[in-house]
């Protein structure tokens, strides 16, 4: 569900990307148009977050890109995921982690709902908690959306907010987490791969319960903590005040917002 962001926005067409249109893109071009957008803010000898997502794809894509041109040199990438780290390789961008490189210059990724606030729901795409660990090590944290995922509150599209969680006794931490959200008339679910119907296991080897709300949840912070205090509990995925900067792309153009 689109939301009206506040005029703190500054808007500028892609010219570069490409131009305005009176028809709508399609989706996959506004995420590379943001993408695109996002990768200007990389520069040759930075530790850069790759994230994960068929937004960050683009990104990854075009790093690589400019590495092989030898436009961007001595850049050591920090994927946030296993198909994120395939893929960087395949393009030949230098890896390393977080344990050699503790401190990111600046990561980019996408995001399943951006706030007006520029807070963000990930880990629609299963990969929530190695993004939370680099992009919080990160300096600057560009995050990269179509204007699809803007919303009015944290869990306005109504579609899922991830958490990840250890495999031992996952429905006893699933009703944990639905009694915790009562009053947002929460319901939990075992995420399932949709192809084979099995549980999906995370790159950490979690499960993963999507949680969906019908009512605001109120103070995402509070939310968060109280959801990290139960036992059973690895991360969740609303990323709180963490973003630095959001790209959105839309039919109108480049919206780039930056946290004051
Ligand atoms: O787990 C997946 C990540 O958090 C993604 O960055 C997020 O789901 C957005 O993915 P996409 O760019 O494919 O919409």
């Amino acid at each position: 569900m689109a939301a009206t962001h506040p005029p703190q926005f500054s808007v500028i067409t892609p010219s570069s990307l490409s131009s305005p249109s009176p028809l709508p893109m399609a989706q996959d071009d506004l995420k590379k148009i943001a993408a695109y957008k996002a990768v200007e803010f990389v520069e040759s000898g930075m530790v850069v977050g790759l994230g994960t997502g068929s937004t960050a794809k683009h990104a990854v894509d075009r790093i690589g890109e400019l590495v092989q041109q030898g436009i961007l040199t001595d850049i050591i990438g920090i994927p946030t995921s296993t198909k994120t780290h395939e893929q960087a390789l395949s393009v030949n961008i230098p890896l390393s982690d977080l344990d050699a490189h503790p401190v990111l210059d600046l990561a980019i990724d996408g995001a399943d709902e951006v706030d007006p606030d520029l807070n963000l729901v990930k880990g629609r795409g299963g990969s929530l908690l190695r993004e939370k660990m680099i992009e919080f090590a990160s300096k600057k944290f560009v995050v990269i959306v179509d204007e699809s995922k803007l919303v009015d509150h944290i869990g306005g599209s109504g579609l899922a907010m991830p958490v990840e969680i250890v495999p031992f006794c996952w429905k006893f931490t699933a009703k944990r987490l639905e009694l915790l959200f009562e009053e947002a008339d929460c319901v939990a679910k075992l995420r399932t791969c949709e192809k084979t119907g099995e549980v999906f296991v995370t790159d950490n080897s979690n499960y993963t319960i999507d949680l969906y709300f019908k009512k605001s949840i109120g103070d995402l912070k509070a939310a968060g903590d109280a959801i990290l205090r139960l036992p059973g509990v690895v991360e969740h995925g609303m990323f709180v005040d963490m973003a630095t900067t959001v790209i959105v792309a839309g039919d109108n153009g480049v919206t780039v917002k930056n946290k004051p």
